[in-house]
């Protein structure tokens, strides 16, 4: 277990390989809080679920909007990890409000997007149940076209590095990597662990290893800046 990393450790676990910024700690949970923290997804009421192609998630401390979050408590089986993960500084001296829990079965995965606006630019995930390769592009740049006889470049070309994430894992993005590069997880039911994974000596697999994916669960723990104080406008109702 590795609940004693302070902030001021961090940068000992900086993928050095990859661009400025990610963290990867392995076994930052140990298999017996894996286990729990499964079974509270699990235990979860069925209408917390929200079903879309390729994925399903648990959306939980609010849905963050434009306008601002109407921030929800968050129940304690996740409150432990936020404040654990907001002591090593990484949202800006702020503590995390939101968490979303994702599951992935063998074969699916998440298109290639940025996490957009409403987030401090700061992500961290612990990774519960399976590995996964999260696979990082270029994105595809906005003056390519016919002024400078460009041709764009394939999703394969754009695709710059991947990071290994085995259970019980925390990663953190931020910095360039996070705001300049898309991020996403391919389809896939089984990885190899080529020269584009960039975090291998930080892992217990092996280069040219081949693993097989089975349900993998994240929480993906942030902090939505802008929340609006659900008890101010409700107390001002008659
Ligand atoms: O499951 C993951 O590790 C990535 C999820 C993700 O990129 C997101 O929810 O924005
Ligand atoms: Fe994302």
């Amino acid at each position: 277990m590795q609940t004693e990393i302070s902030a001021a450790v961090l940068e000992n676990f900086l993928i050095d390989k990859a661009p400025r910024a990610a963290y990867y700690i392995p076994e930052y949970i140990t298999a017996a809080e894996e286990e729990y923290l499964l079974r509270q997804v699990y235990n979860a009421p069925k209408p917390k679920w929200t079903q879309l192609s390729g994925r399903k998630l648990q959306n939980w401390g609010g849905l963050p909007h434009p306008r601002g979050m109407v921030s929800e408590k968050l129940p304690t089986w996740l409150q432990i990890y936020t404040d654990r993960i907001s002591s090593l500084d990484v949202f800006g001296g702020n503590c995390a409000n939101h968490v979303l829990v994702n599951e992935y079965n063998p074969g699916e995965g998440i298109m290639p997007h940025e996490d957009g606006p409403l987030y401090f630019p700061t992500v961290t995930t612990i990774s519960l149940g399976s590995h996964t390769l999260l696979d990082f592009y270029l994105p595809i740049t906005r003056d390519s076209g016919e002024e400078n006889n460009q041709v764009p470049m394939t999703e394969e070309q754009r695709h710059v590095l991947s990071l290994l994430l085995e259970p019980r894992s925390l990663f953190i993005l931020r910095e360039d990597l996070y705001k300049t590069y898309l991020h996403g997880i391919r389809p896939a039911t089984e990885d190899t662990l080529d020269h584009k994974v960039a975090n291998l000596d930080q892992c217990t697999a092996q280069p040219g290893d081949r693993l097989t994916r089975t349900t993998r669960v994240s929480l993906t723990i942030r902090f939505v800046p802008k929340v609006l104080k659900a008890a101010l406008f409700l107390g001002k109702r008659k």
